[in-house]
């Protein structure tokens, strides 16, 4: 089943259109890179599938529902800049996901269910990393650390679909490399849908099973806002797809270069 349908959306501010027309079907545990120029629309795309905006027009579902209209724990979020609780411990602040998931009217667990929310919480620090840091407070942390601890809160909730924003745009290269071979195992070990906007086309390439791409196609001087942004290329990457990808040579998995082996043997 498809885990997010966009059909026929829009997204209108006043009598600016930014987006226009999307049709998009992403697959359930697909890593969609979205790319495009700055302005056309990649942030309100996801803030949409988020639920912090509702398109103007069209529908979107997740899982064959109505995304409801209010970010929910099915859909984990992380921001270019870091959105941790700054007085709360690295292992509180994964905790507090914990919590606030349980036991939403108080934000408090107790006794028994508390110390298996902090099994948890712990185990999650220890798998980005950060076991080492746990008892430290945000701001004795490096970017990459804020950016691990901003990862690990979002999966504790156990989310369908993440949604990143340019999560290591801030980072140097060396610790963004780190994140990606941080994030890859992830995705694959909780099975999510992730949407990544990134303005790193090496970064949505090598990340991505599916790179998208948002751009205006027309545009009318006297009037800017006028047409919106629309998908102008869509790369499926994976290669157990059967579309093939233009351009690129997909490599062959393990039973077909047995089988071409054995017939230049024969
Ligand atoms: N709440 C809002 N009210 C009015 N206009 C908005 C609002 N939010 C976004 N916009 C406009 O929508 C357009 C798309 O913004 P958006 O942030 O989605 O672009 P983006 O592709 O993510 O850009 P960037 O790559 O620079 O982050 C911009 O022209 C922006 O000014």
């Amino acid at each position: 089943m498809s885990a997010i349908r966009a059909s026929g959306i829009y997204m209108e501010y006043g009598d600016q259109i930014v987006l226009e027309d999307i049709n998009i079907e992403i697959a359930s545990g697909a890593f969609v890179s979205v790319v495009g120029p700055s302005g056309c629309g990649k942030s309100t795309f996801l803030r949409m599938v988020l639920g912090q905006e509702r398109p103007t027009r069209g529908t979107l579902t997740l899982d064959g529902d109505p995304l409801p209209g209010e970010p929910g724990p099915d859909r984990g979020v992380v921001f270019q800049r870091y959105s941790v609780f700054p007085h709360l411990t690295v292992a509180q602040n994964v905790l507090a996901a914990y919590e606030f998931d349980a036991s939403p009217l108080l934000g408090k667990l107790f006794g028994a269910r508390r110390r298996a929310a902090m099994d948890k919480a712990m185990h999650l620090v220890e798998s980005v990393g950060l076991g080492p840091h746990a008892q430290k407070y945000p701001s004795a942390l490096s970017g990459g650390q804020q950016q691990r601890l901003a990862i690990a809160q979002a999966l504790a909730k156990e989310p369908k679909v993440l949604l990143l924003d340019e999560p290591f745009g801030a980072l140097d290269p060396g610790t963004r490399a780190q994140m990606h071979a941080l994030l890859k195992p992830l995705w694959r070990e909780h099975g999510m849908t992730v949407i990544m906007v990134t303005h790193d086309l090496k970064e949505a390439f090598s990340l991505g099973t599916r790179v998208i791409a948002f751009d205006k196609t027309r545009i009318d001087p006297q009037a800017p806002g006028r047409y919106g942004a629309r998908i102008t290329y869509d790369l499926d990457l994976d290669p157990r797809s059967p579309v093939p990808v233009l351009g690129f040579s997909r490599p062959l998995d393990p039973v077909t270069i047995a089988q071409e082996k054995a017939r230049s043997v024969a």
